[in-house]
């Protein structure tokens, strides 16, 4: 029988790879290492449009605005330090916040300070999905680079291989129906067959409202999921079935 999906659509924190690697590992080498990156960074272009985007996400119009309140370059890093920790200490899933993130984690992952852990099914699905002939995208707030960096140095080896194309929240908000729309449209499937994966109900409930097929990811040391939503729970991988 076909597979009843050409696309699956993969969340990474609480679905491919355990909360307590994001917030017990990750977090904390960002924490560790943001006053240092952002001196040793802070005249790199590549900073500029984060430091933009930070401050767009803070409700100002760039960082020049937002920082001219700053008297010299060492307030305006400090000021933006003290918005990423405030940001983290909420797990906000802001865009700035998740690309610069993206680039602290770069040197941890490519020095190899980091591997990212990956659930043991993941790797055979992975392998399983494609060899069907479908594609496997990735959705996280992680930033695209993070997503990168992540799948290609984990504990499995190297992962992205196995992956068409990758998704952040510069397409939009994971909780938003038109996110999915706009997904479907980039990967060109029809929403209903797209399977997206996710451990966050309200994720699940914008895909769905997109057409999306749908399966909650139940892992240990994830959210508790109250009662009442109307996705099916799988908790590893193998339970996906193609048909
Ligand atoms: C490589 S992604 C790092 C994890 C992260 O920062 C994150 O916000 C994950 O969120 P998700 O949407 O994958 O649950
Ligand atoms: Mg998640």
């Amino acid at each position: 029988m076909p597979s009843p999906w050409n696309v699956i659509l993969l969340d990474i924190e609480g679905t491919t790879s355990s909360v307590s690697y994001v917030f017990d590992v990750m977090f904390p080498y960002v924490l560790r290492e943001l006053d240092a990156y952002l001196v040793s960074a802070w005249n790199e272009p590549a900073l500029a449009p984060v430091l933009d985007q930070i401050a767009k996400d803070a409700g100002s119009e760039d960082f020049a605005t937002w920082t001219a309140d700053c008297a010299n370059e060492a307030e305006r890093r400090e000021k933006v330090a003290a918005e990423i920790r405030r940001l983290m200490d909420g797990d906000v899933k802001a865009t700035g916040l998740k690309a610069l993130q993206g680039m602290i984690w770069k040197d941890g992952f490519e020095r190899g300070e980091m591997t990212a852990q990956v659930y043991a099914d993941v790797p055979e699905a992975l392998e399983a999905w494609t060899t069907a002939g479908l594609r496997v995208f990735i959705y996280s707030s992680g930033s695209i680079g993070a997503q990168k960096l992540f799948f290609g140095h984990s504990e499995a080896g190297n992962l992205l291989k196995y992956f068409s194309g990758h998704f952040d929240t510069t397409t939009g908000p994971k909780k938003e129906a038109a996110s999915y729309n706009t997904i479907a449209a980039e990967v060109a499937e029809p929403a209903e067959k797209i399977l997206f994966i996710s451990d966050i109900v309200a994720e699940l409930d914008a895909a769905k409202e997109a057409g999306m097929c749908t399966l909650l990811s139940i892992r240990p040391g994830n959210k508790p999921v109250e009662d009442g939503h109307i996705h099916e729970a799988i908790s590893s991988f193998a339970q996906v079935s193609l048909g």
